[in-house]
């Protein structure tokens, strides 16, 4: 079976096509050939381009430049791993703690972001990796907003075999998040998918406070984890909706879809650096097994191509 990091890896591969070709073209870099101002100069264009922004690219560039000052005969893999060192700095503190789900019956976390993030393909990849650990699941179809969404679900919940409340379109979303509540008493878990939504809407912002408040009546401290799904193909434009939606809500966690298509993964570095909260979940494809825990080690090797220490 292939391991995990060769996974996350492969998802990653597209996210960091410009590294693989820097240190692949470099070829020898990580083979032996030295480091140069040129290929230098090549890393610090390929970080902005993958919207690793100002401060994470300038740090990476200056701490290589120092070590090239002090030895000429840096190689491309000694580069290569002080970027990873770097970032993984930059990142301290990203990685969700090992007890992160709570004990709370049921555990409740709420998925917001704005239209297409993808929350409702992660609400049932999430359902699926925690049944999958043998806990209990139920999810709440509270995106009554978009018709499609409904479906969606329903089609995901039938095909993983696990527990949904739902209601019709248009129904009061909060009323449906009271439901699953009740269904979920005594289980492990309640997953709530929520509307996508703008972060300027406020009357939309106002139908998750809601959803709060009617889970606050079953459980004061729900929801217990309220994450941000953000799509990673934005790069630095998810950065100021991240900070909206915070300051709306009070996030706890963040799970960045799509790195498989992109080339801009590095914004997971300005969303950290602005928030500050954790990064539960990277999803590298659509399909059920495509979400992975995030890992600071495994996501900065990636990037920089290294093998798995
Ligand atoms: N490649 C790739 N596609 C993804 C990933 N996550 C979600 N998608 C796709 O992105 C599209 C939008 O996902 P949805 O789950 O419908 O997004 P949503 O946030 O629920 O959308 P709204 O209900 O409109 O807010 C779908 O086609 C998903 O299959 C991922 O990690 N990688």
């Amino acid at each position: 079976m292939r391991s995990f990091f060769s996974k996350f890896k492969d998802g990653l591969k597209k996210t960091t096509p410009t590294f693989y070709k820097i240190f692949g073209r470099v070829g020898g870099i990580f083979s032996g050939k030295k480091l140069d101002a040129a290929s230098l100069e090549e890393l610090e264009e390929a970080l902005y381009g993958a919207d690793f922004g100002v401060e994470t690219t300038m740090e990476i560039i200056e701490e290589i430049q120092a070590a090239y000052k002090k030895d000429k005969d840096l190689r491309g893999q000694d580069a290569a791993r002080i970027g990873a060192s770097v970032l993984a700095r930059v990142l301290e503190g990203a990685e969700p703690t090992e007890d992160w789900l709570g004990s709370a019956r049921p555990e409740v976390i709420c998925l917001i972001g704005v239209n297409g993030s993808g929350k409702t393909t992660t609400t049932a990849k999430l359902g699926w990796k925690f049944k999958e650990d043998g806990k209990d699941v139920v999810l709440a179809a509270c995106d009554t907003f978009r018709a499609a969404a409904n479906e969606q679900i329903k089609t995901w919940a039938e095909r993983l075999d696990l527990r949904l409340v739902s209601s019709h379109h248009n129904a009061d979303a909060a009323a449906v998040a009271f439901d699953a509540y009740q269904a979920a008493k005594d289980k492990d878990v309640l997953i709530v998918d929520t509307a996508g939504r703008l972060h300027t809407k406020s009357n939309l912002m106002e139908e998750l406070k809601k959803i709060r408040r009617v889970l606050q009546k079953h459980d004061e401290s729900a929801p217990h984890h309220s994450w941000l799904v953000v799509d990673g193909s934005l790069g630095s434009n998810s950065i100021e909706q991240a900070r909206k939606f915070h300051e709306a809500f009070g996030l706890t966690g963040l799970i960045i879809t799509k790195l498989d298509g992109t080339s801009r993964g590095g914004a997971i570095a300005g969303i950290y650096r602005e928030l500050g909260i954790p990064i539960y979940f990277v999803g590298l494809g659509e399909q059920k097994e495509d979400l992975q825990p995030f890992t600071v080690k495994n996501y900065c090797n990636a990037i920089f191509g290294l093998e798995e220490a």
